[in-house]
This record gives C-alpha cells, sequence and structure tokens, in this order.
C-alpha cells in the first residue's frame, strides 16, 4: 500500500508522526509538504496536491492534516473522485470507509493528541469498503459531482 500525506504549518508535526508510524509497519509513504511548522503556509495547496496523486493513481490514499483538519479536507474534496473524511474518533474512522469508501482521511492536529491519531489512521487502513447498499450511495455522490460539474461547464 503506497499513501500520499500533506500538511500545512499547523498539522506537521502530526504528519510526521504519521510518516514515522506508516514506515514502522512497512507502508510506504509519499510525502507532498509541507516541511515544517515554522513557515506559515496555506492548507489548500498540500491538500490539492494529495488529492491528485490519489485521483491520478501515483498513490492508493491520501492522509492530510491542519490545525482541524477542516480546512485541508474542503479543499481534496473539490477534486473530484476525492472523498476526503475528517475523523477524530476511531469508530467514524472505520465507518468512513465501510459505509463512504473514502480515499482520504483528514487528521486536526490542534483537535487530537499522537496516540489517538495513530489509531486512528490504523483503524482506517485497515477497514475495506463493504459494498452493497454503500456503493448505490457513493455512486449518488459520485452523481452529485458529475451533474455539478456539468452545469459550471454550460
Ligand atoms: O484550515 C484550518 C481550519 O479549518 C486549519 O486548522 C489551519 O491549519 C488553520 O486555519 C491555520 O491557522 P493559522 O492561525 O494560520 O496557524
Amino acid at each position: 500500500m503506497k499513501i500520499g500525506l500533506g500538511c500545512d504549518h499547523g498539522g506537521y508535526n502530526l504528519k510526521s508522526e504519521i510518516i514515522k508510524h506508516l514506515q514502522s509497519k512497512d507502508i510506504e509513504c509519499v510525502d507532498y509538504g509541507t516541511n515544517n511548522d515554522l513557515d506559515s503556509v496555506d492548507y489548500p495547496i498540500y491538500g490539492e496536491s494529495v488529492a491528485n496523486a490519489v485521483v491520478n493513481k501515483d498513490v492508493d490514499y491520501g492522509i492530510v492534516c491542519c490545525g482541524t483538519g477542516i480546512g485541508i479536507s474542503l479543499a481534496a474534496n473539490k477534486v473530484p473522485g476525492i472523498r476526503c473524511a475528517v475523523v477524530s474518533d476511531v469508530f467514524s474512522a472505520k465507518m468512513s470507509k465501510a459505509h463512504n469508501n473514502a480515499n482520504m482521511l483528514s487528521l486536526g492536529e490542534r483537535v487530537i493528541g499522537k496516540g489517538l491519531a495513530l489509531e486512528i489512521v490504523d483503524a482506517w487502513i485497515n477497514t475495506e469498503f463493504e459494498g452493497d447498499r454503500h456503493s448505490r450511495r457513493v455512486d449518488m455522490i459520485n452523481k452529485i459531482e458529475e451533474k455539478h460539474s456539468k452545469q459550471e461547464a454550460i
């Protein structure tokens, strides 16, 4: 499994911990920046970079971090094909994969601690999409995306 990771300055320390954790499990990580917590940067850049890597299949999944996980997930979710879930508990992490087939996970460094964040990451990567009725609902989300991208083109 290959995971792309990105963050702004507010999520840099958490992203670094997640990379160490994943690498200790021999999971390949591709880091799309940013590279320190001192320079204030804009989260949409990193959310979009990881989202592009996921839709282009350069990586299997994406994990992004900012202060709350919210801004960077909003940016990622603007890329067609991305389902990025902001998660702060293990149950939601599992459900975001099992029911929503989330292909990106977003975490807030200013919201949760390292221990919980790593449990969330493990739960998320180890949960499979259940398909069945959930496929129908994910397809409906995709249809909304298609409908609105056509409207934009008019
Ligand atoms: O986008 C966010 C909130 O949705 C993130 O938490 C950012 O990391 C945060 O807004 C950055 O704030 P800062 O005051 O510039 O560090």
